[in-house]
This record gives structure tokens, C-alpha cells and sequence, in this order.
């Protein structure tokens, strides 16, 4: 299958969000489709259907979701208004064809309205996974164009919660829609520093030259949130942060930092090589994992994961993992792999650091090079570098090589993720989706570790307070894993001055 000859949903395309009155659709999805429509990728010939049980009128529904969208210049106020003219609400149960039947009779009219020849419909699933099924084989049956058009299906994350289900999941959908049909979203392939992975390593040859177990020493793919679930705890009480950002997000950065490069930039060769690279990863060491849940912060101001009322009493849910993996090809054999997140800790970060093995030779206190890529907040990438103090001294210090987005690059649009893969999806490229093996060998990785984790071996999660780096056996983990924790003495940042020489 390959996107070539994919068709652009451009003009009167009609973009139904089923489950529209939820969190995901109103933070996300809608705040998306109006930043395409604010940047002009969206026109004002669409027509958008929000569709969920909730009883909501057209009002109401807006009121619901004008709140998350974000405008930037003048006369931003009058494209929400215009936005919102294009969209409408259906309240419909999703298990009765009536709702669907209505939902086709809308759409059928403002094809025909429109003169539309070929039929353009996108489906936006914002619902949880339990109701994937039932939904998509509805739509398929009362709403899908068939031969007059195109139809295709957004679907989020998790896909499935375990590898059994994720098959069942898959099984159930291949007879309804066909894989071209599919986009299975995980919005860290629309993040900007994710998407340019591919360019920064095979644009580069330094980095390429270097981007191996000779020189490399371990690599690190952080996620930090500096909030609890809040309210989520019933969700996240049956997932657990692995389900929740590792398999998935952390995962998806992990291939494409680590994947051999693609014989072309067809999304099925790119896709080829991320499942090459998943399949290489060794089965995960049982013991080669932390893990973690937020106890009350230091002050006592903060809750313990537990005292959310939304979470089962006495849940051993695990709100922080760090895992060490081990990729073994050529190019990464002995490079320890650590893919860490949490929620509830001191700062809200994502980002890969790959630290280099130390360099040898006549030079003394020469630290290890790093490279930083912070997918969020404040996109950057930084190389920390040895360079000779300047002037008279013949000592090193530390600095850095720094491209930083927001003062490298001025006035560009850059797209949210979800806005970002919404116009791919409208464009039927499907190089930044998770295609079916890919999201089967994901879970082959970590279904085993889900299941000892909840299991009755289960070791019981580190308490770690809320607003801290995480369980404190974190640091001596990350040492495990050939991290070296550098002196600070001769770095300064961000300018470097000559005090620097005293605390060396
Ligand atoms: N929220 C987020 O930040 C993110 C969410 N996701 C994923 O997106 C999907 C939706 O997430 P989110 O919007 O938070 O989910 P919600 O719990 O807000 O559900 C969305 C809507 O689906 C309907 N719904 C909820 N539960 C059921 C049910 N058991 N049976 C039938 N309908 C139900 C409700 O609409 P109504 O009752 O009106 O029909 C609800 O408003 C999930 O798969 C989630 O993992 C992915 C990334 C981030
Ligand atoms: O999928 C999810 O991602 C969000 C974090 O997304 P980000 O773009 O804000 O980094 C996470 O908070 C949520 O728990 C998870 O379901």
C-alpha cells in the first residue's frame, strides 16, 4: 500500500469527531481543526459534525469547545466565528442506527448541495477503545461513501491494552476498513522535533557518521508531567503510565531515533523501518525496570496518587517506569536504552539524550558530548561540547552547539501536533501513523513486563513525592545504565565567564 496516488481532501469534505463531547475532542481535536482552518489548511467549505449521547445542543456544544482554541492575530475572533458556522452536533446513541441514519442524511445533503462528485468524509474517533468497534463498523455500514467516494477513519490510542487485545482489536477492524482507510493516531509523530528525527540524522553526515555504539555510550527518552491525573484516575487506574505514554509515544521516538535509514521517504518504506528496528529490540529484562506512584508532595499541598477519589483504594498502579532496553543490531548492540516517564514530578519535559562515550587521549577533565533534543516545552536541539577556556588558559570548559526553535526561527507556523496529522490524514499520508504490524510488535515488547507488573510477582511501586524527580533509586538506575552523571563545575549556562576557571 503506498500513498502516491493518495487523494486530498480538499473543498466539501465532511469531518464527523465521533465522542465530541469529551475531553480529548474539545482540548484537542476541535482546538486542531480550527488551527487548520485559522492557518487556511482547513476551507470554509467543510462541513463538521460533532456526534456523542451526550444531550447537547448546537449552543452548548460550541460553548464546550471555543474555549481550547487558540487564537494568535487580529481577526482571529472572526475565524472562530466562521469556524463555528461550519460545525454542528448530533446527540445519538452509538449502538441504534438512527443517529448514523441521520448523520448520512446531513452529509448526502450537503454533497448534493454542494454539487459534490466525489464524496470526501473523514471520522475522527475520540472515543475510548471499548467503543472503537461498535462505532467503526456502524459507520462503515450506514455513513461510508462506498463506491461514490472516500472514507477514512481516524482511530486514537491505546490500541488495545495488551497484545491479545490489540490483535482482537485489529481483527475486528480489518474486515470493515481497509488499511489505507485507517489512520491509527499517535500524536508524538506530529511533534515537530519528532518529525524532524529523520531529517537531523540523515541530513547530517557528522551525526550520522557518530550515530552508533563506537561512539555513543546510552540514550535516554525522558517524559515528565508536573501533574497528578486529576480526575483521570479512573482511566489511568486500569492502564498505568506504561499503556499510557511508553509503549506508545516513547516508543514511536525510539524507532525513528534508532531505525536504519529508509530506502525512500514513501511512508510504507519509512514504516518498514520502524518495524525492522521493533522487531530487533531483545525481549525486556523483568528486573530491568523502576517503577514508581506519587506519594503526597513534600509540603502536604499535593495528593498521593490514592487520594484521588477516582482511583480504586489501595491501587498499586504505576504512575512512573524507567526500563532499560537493548536493541540488538550492529549498529546498537551494547548501547543500554532507557525510556523514562511519570507524572507527578518537578517539571514537564520530553526529551532524548544520547550521551557519547568519553573521549581519551592527552586532554584532562574532558567530559562525555551530549545530545539534548527537547521535544517539549521550548523545541531545541543542543550539543554540549568540550572547547578550551578563551584566553590565556589552556583548560577546557564546557559549552554547547544550540539551535533553539524559538530564537532560530521567526514567525513560522508551526502546527500543533494534532493539527499536523488531522491535514495528514486529510492528504492520505500515512508516514506519521501506526500502521498494524508496527503497533502488534509494540505490544509484543511490552505485554510481557504489563503482565509480571500486574501480576502476583509484582514488585510494589516505589513512592516517590509529588513535584520530585521521580523515585529516588532513579539516579542509581540511570548510573546501571552507563549514564554518567558529569561535573557542573566547569559548565555555565547560558553565557560562560571567566569565574568559571575557580571552580576548576
Ligand atoms: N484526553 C487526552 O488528553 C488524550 C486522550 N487520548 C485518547 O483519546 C480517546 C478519547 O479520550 P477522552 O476524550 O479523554 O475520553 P472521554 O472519556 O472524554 O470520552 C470521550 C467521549 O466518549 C464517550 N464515552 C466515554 N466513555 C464511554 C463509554 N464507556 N461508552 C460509550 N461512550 C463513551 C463520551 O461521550 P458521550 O457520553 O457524550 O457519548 C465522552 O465524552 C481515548 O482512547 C484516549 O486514550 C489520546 C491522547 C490524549
Ligand atoms: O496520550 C497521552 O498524552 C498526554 C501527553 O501529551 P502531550 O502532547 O501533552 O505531551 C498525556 O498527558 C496523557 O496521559 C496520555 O494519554
Amino acid at each position: 500500500m503506498t500513498d502516491t496516488k493518495a487523494v486530498e481532501f480538499v473543498g466539501h469534505t465532511a469531518i464527523v469527531v465521533f465522542g465530541a463531547s469529551g475531553d480529548l475532542a474539545k482540548k484537542k481535536t476541535f482546538p486542531a481543526l480550527f488551527g487548520l482552518y485559522r492557518e487556511g489548511y482547513l476551507s470554509n467549505k467543510v462541513k463538521i459534525i460533532g456526534y456523542a449521547r451526550s444531550k447537547l445542543d448546537d449552543k452548548e456544544f460550541k460553548d464546550r469547545i471555543v474555549g481550547y482554541f487558540k487564537t494568535k492575530n487580529k481577526g482571529d475572533e472572526d475565524k472562530v466565528q466562521e469556524f463555528l458556522k461550519l460545525c454542528s452536533y448530533i446527540s445519538a446513541p452509538y449502538d441504534k442506527p438512527d443517529g448514523y441514519e441521520k448523520l448520512n442524511e446531513t452529509i448526502n445533503e450537503f454533497e448534493k448541495e454542494n454539487n459534490v462528485e466525489q464524496s470526501h468524509r473523514l471520522f475522527y474517533l475520540a472515543l475510548p477503545p471499548s467503543v472503537f468497534i461498535p462505532v467503526a463498523t456502524e459507520v462503515k455500514k450506514y455513513v461510508h461513501p462506498g463506491s461514490k467516494g472516500i472514507a477514512r477513519i481516524i482511530v486514537e490510542k491505546p490500541f488495545g491494552h495488551d497484545l491479545q487485545s490489540a490483535e482482537e482489536l485489529l481483527n475486528a477492524l480489518k474486515p470493515i476498513w481497509k488499511e489505507e482507510e485507517l489512520f491509527r493516531i499517535d500524536h508524538y509523530l506530529g511533534k515537530e522535533m519528532v518529525k524532524n528525527l529523520l531529517a537531523f540524522r540523515f541530513g547530517n553526515a557528522f551525526i550520522n557518521a557518530s550515530w552508533d555504539n563506537r561512539h555513543i555510550s546510552c540514550i535516554q527518552i525522558s517524559f515528565k508531567e508536573p501533574f497528578g491525573t486529576e480526575g483521570r484516575g479512573g482511566y489511568f487506574d486500569s492502564i498505568g503510565i506504561i499503556r499510557d505514554v511508553i509503549q506508545n509515544h516513547l516508543l514511536q521516538v525510539l524507532t525513528l531515533l534508532t531505525m536504519e535509514r529508509p530506502v525512500s521517504n514513501d511512508p510504507e518504506a519509512v514504516r518498514d523501518e520502524k518495524v525492522r528496528i521493533l522487531k530487533s529490540i531483545s525481549e525486556l529484562d523483568l528486573n530491568d525496570v523502576l517503577v514508581g506512584q506519587y506519594g503526597k508532595s513534600e509540603d502536604g499541598k499535593k495528593p498521593a496518587y490514592v487520594d484521588d477519589e477516582t482511583v480504586k483504594p489501595g491501587s498499586k498502579c504505576v504512575t512512573f517506569a524507567a526500563i532499560g532496553l537493548h536493541i540488538n543490531t550492529e549498529r546498537w548492540e551494547g548501547v543500554p536504552i532507557i525510556l523514562r516517564a511519570g507524572k507527578a514530578l518537578n517539571e514537564g519535559k520530553v526529551e532524548i539524550r544520547v550521551q557519547y562515550k568519553q573521549s581519551t587521549g592527552f586532554l584532562n577533565d574532558i567530559q562525555r558530548n551530549e545530545l539534548v533534543i527537547r521535544v517539549q516545552p521550548n523545541e531545541a536541539m543542543y550539543m554540549k561540547l568540550n572547547s578550551k577556556v578563551p584566553g590565556v588558559s589552556q583548560k577546557t570548559t564546557v559549552t554547547e552547539l544550540d539551535l533553539t526553535y524559538k530564537d532560530r526561527y521567526e514567525n513560522f507556523y508551526i502546527p500543533e501536533a494534532y493539527e499536523s496529522l488531522i491535514r495528514d490524514a486529510m492528504k492520505g499520508d500515512h508516514s506519521n501513523f501506526v500502521r498494524d504490524d508496527e503497533l502488534i510488535q509494540s505490544w509484543k515488547i511490552f505485554t510481557p513486563l504489563l503482565y509480571h507488573l500486574e501480576g502476583p510477582d509484582a514488585p510494589a511501586p516505589e513512592i516517590y513525592p509529588y513535584g520530585s524527580r521521580g523515585p529516588a533509586s532513579l539516579t542509581k538506575f540511570l548510573q546501571d545504565h552507563d549514564y554518567f552523571f558529569e561535573s557542573r563545575d566547569n559548565y555555565q549556562w547560558p553565557v560562560t565567564r571567566p569565574d568559571v576557571l575557580h571552580k576548576m
